[in-house]
């Protein structure tokens, strides 16, 4: 039977990066998708702003929406201070299988937790699940038409404080209209945006941090 785009994706991981090197985990999966295949990896440029902007912020509790392959999971954990954890959405089973592959090849497990299903229905169960009392960070990656609706759930599930930091990929590329004019226009949030482009191609994108004010 034929193989998937990320299973290919993961042989590539396996075969190029070194186990327990995360960084050498990111830069099989960039080369995988320069030189053979484009995948939807937030990939090296925004990569880069993603890194200091999780630099800058040095977040101890991080959610992520939209696992795929795990690619901005190991970025982002590879950056994270020792007893920092990343909780990761993922509605798609077999991303999911596959990112978990990704994560433990790059010897991240410890510091991430993939979770399956949709978030509308997971984000109202984060406090009692897993303990979380407010995100620190917040990166949006899923459907784009779920940026809006999951950031009103994340602010009425009170899983937002003063200061947490809102940084969504592909706001030009595929865009989040409705998202990036609530974020923009909301007296709650202060927001930025870094140009930059999409994924391994030459067409605009960007990421657009936003400082919730409480
Ligand atoms: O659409 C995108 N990504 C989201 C996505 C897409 C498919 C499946 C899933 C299933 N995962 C999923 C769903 C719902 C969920 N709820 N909670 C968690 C969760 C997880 C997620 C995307 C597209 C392009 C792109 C494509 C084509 C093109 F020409 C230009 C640009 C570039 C990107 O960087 C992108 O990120
Ligand atoms: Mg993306």
């Amino acid at each position: 039977t034929q193989s998937t785009r990320p299973q290919r994706l993961l042989h590539a991981v396996q075969k190029n990066a070194t186990r327990g090197d995360p960084r050498s985990v990111v830069k099989a999966i960039d080369n995988f998708c320069r030189q053979k295949e484009w995948a939807m990896n937030v990939g090296d440029e925004k990569g880069c702003i993603l890194d200091s902007v999780v630099s800058e912020v040095n977040p101890v509790t991080v959610l992520e929406l939209g696992t795929y392959c795990g690619y901005s999971t190991v970025r982002i954990a590879s950056l994270l201070p020792p007893r920092a954890k990343i909780i990761t959405l993922e509605f798609n089973p077999d991303y999911a299988k596959i990112a978990r592959q990704v994560i433990a090849w790059a010897g991240l497990e410890d510091k991430i937790q993939v979770v399956e299903g949709p978030s509308g229905e997971w984000i109202p169960k984060m406090k009692e699940q897993f303990g979380v009392k407010t995100f620190d960070l917040v990166f949006l990656d899923h459907w784009k038409d779920r940026y809006l609706p999951d950031t009103k759930l994340l602010e009425d599930c009170g899983l937002l404080r003063k200061g947490s930091i809102l940084l969504a990929d592909n706001v030009i590329c595929p865009g989040t209209p409705d998202y990036l004019e609530y974020v923009r226009n909301s007296p709650r949030y202060k927001s930025q945006y870094f140009k930059s482009h999409l994924e391994y191609t030459k067409a605009e994108d960007g990421l657009e941090k936003s400082v919730f004010l409480g």
